[in-house]
């Protein structure tokens, strides 16, 4: 709650000139059931018609003012919470950037996607109409009850000895109400993240003809949300009535009582007449009160969960005095490294010397902990044991942002935009201008099949790529990394999708960058052979080492591996024929 304020702060003048203007069109208002006392007192009944001109005067011009007034209080608070809410959805899009990979682990899309939208409007909602309804309900509610005990304190009593009633009624509906749309936001994030993995793996659904269970499983979350919305519904269908009815009661008894007065003279008939308008303006208050207390209590359970987000703190973090080297070689050492995941250890006092310029393969089983390894990279996670430095400074020390702009990498599930081939290959780079996208093209082996499309670099791919084969999407996603120009470059898993042939082609254009270093995550030995040191890896650990040949010779698991993907050139014996 407290971070609302620091953005009503910045606003404030709009909120004060606007409840400026609220102000004096009320105390206009306010005139209005006194100057129709006049008329009927003194112009109807008391005759002293040459005043009447004056009165209506008045009446005009109270309206016209107060139709000014309404329209400058209206934009003033609109424009603020627009403004506020803006800022609010920019910070948070902001905070979210900066989260670790640990905290997306954790998160689904389709939740973040609610906090954005869904919660950020309500906060909207209460900022603009909702506050400014309830300050002037308020402002009402006190100017009424002043303005009729100067008429008559016996109905002024009157009517303010039923209002607790009303209010006490209104604020059960609200905490009820507030429970249930507590439920219904959660439920309503769920069904966003139902909706949203649908679609989004619409051809896996497709192709696993899976589209009754996905529509069974959509269905069940949106009878649910129909559940709360029914049960939202019942409460209001319990309460609002009961205080739809007290409140005409309520006028029917000032009549009554009011009436009585008048036949014993006691008041008179136009003063009858204003009571009655300024307890319909004690009543509206009391009515709205449950409405009003509902959008701010809406709009509290979504500051609460936007808050959540906020104070969520990045786990990977810069230095306190962080450096940022002049120059980078590219010499990269991992120093008896070790990787945790909540209490699981899945990498093993891990030693690895990469010098400027070399290429460093990764081989091993799945799950053996290939990917973690060159994540620690870049930071994606912090290792747990031990050091990884670059030019002899730990990665930890150097600026994070400067030390991930000397990385590329490839990952294993590519992510292309909905965008250009060229904004695609180009999404890393920060000199736009002179960066050759012809040569990276051609080194990642996309500039053939993109020339061949009409519009060729120009071509608008689908989101993630859709309408590209895998292949080209992993080639156009090399192309990004290669575009990049940085001095370490990280293949996981890269060219999975590749035949042999364009594999090779990519390889050699990769190893001809002798200013790169080179860490290349793959499953075929044609990938790897021309390494520098090749490291197979086993439940986290480094069990064999060395180039292809030395691995060869030893006749370890890399043999294995070479055997089993050139069968059929050796003998039984595993001798070359
Ligand atoms: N973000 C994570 N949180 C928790 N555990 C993880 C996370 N990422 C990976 N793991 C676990 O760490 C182990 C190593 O995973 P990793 O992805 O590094 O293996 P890999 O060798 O790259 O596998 P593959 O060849 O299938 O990509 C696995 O047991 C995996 O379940």
């Amino acid at each position: 709650m407290k971070r609302i304020w620091k953005y009503i702060n910045k606003y404030k003048w709009y909120y004060l000139i606007a409840i400026l203007s609220m102000m004096i069109a009320m105390a206009l208002d306010m005139f209005n059931p006194r100057l129709t006392k006049i008329i009927i007192d003194d112009v109807i009944v008391g005759g002293t018609t040459e005043i009447l001109w004056k009165l209506l005067l008045a009446l005009i011009g109270i309206t016209l003012s107060r139709a000014i007034l309404g329209y400058i209080k209206e934009y003033l608070f609109d424009i603020a919470s627009s403004k506020i809410v803006k800022e609010i959805r920019k910070d948070l899009f902001d905070h979210i950037q900066t989260l670790s990979f640990s905290y997306f682990d954790g998160m689904n899309t389709g939740e973040i996607l609610s906090r954005l939208s869904e919660d950020v409007d309500n906060v909207w909602h209460a900022l603009g109409f909702g506050s400014m309804l309830f300050i002037e309900q308020m402002i009402y509610f006190i100017v009424a009850t002043i303005m009729l005990f100067t008429l008559n304190w016996k109905i002024a009593l009157l009517s303010l000895a039923t209002m607790p009633l009303i209010a006490y009624l209104a604020v059960i509906l609200e905490k009820q109400i507030g429970e249930v749309y507590e439920k219904i936001s959660d439920q309503g994030a769920l069904l966003n993240t139902t909706a949203q993995e649908n679609v989004a793996g619409v051809r896996l659904v497709k192709a696993f003809a899976r589209e009754r269970y996905e529509i069974e499983k959509f269905l069940n979350q949106n009878k649910e949300n129909y559940r709360l919305n029914v049960k939202q519904a019942d409460i209001w269908a319990k309460y609002h009535p009961i205080i739809e009815f007290l409140s005409n009661a309520i006028s029917i008894l000032i009549i009554t009582v009011g009436g009585l007065l008048v036949i014993k003279e006691d008041i008179s008939i136009g003063t009858l007449v204003a009571a009655n308008f300024y307890t319909s303006m004690l009543i509206w208050p009391m009515r709205m009160l449950g409405w009003l207390t509902n959008i701010l209590g809406q709009c509290n359970a979504s500051l609460k969960k936007i808050d959540k987000i906020f104070n969520e703190k990045p786990t990977i973090k810069n230095a306190e005095n962080p450096i940022t080297p002049k120059f980078v070689k590219g010499h990269i050492k991992f120093e008896n490294v070790s990787l945790e995941y909540d209490g699981v250890k899945v990498l093993k006092n891990i030693n690895i010397d990469a010098k400027p310029g070399s290429t460093i393969a990764i081989m091993g089983t799945t799950g053996s902990g290939k990917s973690s390894l060159v994540n620690l990279i870049p930071r994606f996670y912090d290792c747990t044991g031990g050091r990884i430095l670059l030019d002899g400074i730990d990665i930890k020390d150097i600026d994070l942002n400067f030390l991930r702009n000397q990385i590329s990498v490839v990952m294993q599930d590519v992510f292309l935009f909905s965008d250009t081939i060229e904004e695609n290959i180009k999404f890393g780079v920060k000199d736009t201008e002179n960066v050759d996208i012809v040569r990276v093209a051609k080194d990642a082996q996309v500039y053939d099949f993109v020339m061949e499309m009409k519009d060729g670099f120009n071509t608008i791919i689908g989101e993630r790529g859709v309408g590209l084969s895998g292949g080209q999407k992993q080639r156009i996603s090399i192309a990004r990394a290669l575009a990049k120009e940085s001095k370490i470059l990280i293949l996981d898993d890269a060219t999975s999708a590749l035949d042999m042939e364009t594999e090779y082609k990519i390889e050699r254009a990769i190893e001809n960058r002798n200013e790169i270093t080179k860490f290349i995550i793959a499953h075929r030995i044609s990938a790897v052979k021309n390494a520098d040191e090749i490291i197979i890896l086993e439940n986290g650990e480094i069990v064999e080492r060395g180039t292809h040949d030395e691995l060869l010779k030893k006749k370890g698991k890399y043999y294995d591996t070479y055997f089993e993907q050139t069968k059929g050139l050796y003998t039984e014996n595993k001798e070359v024929v």
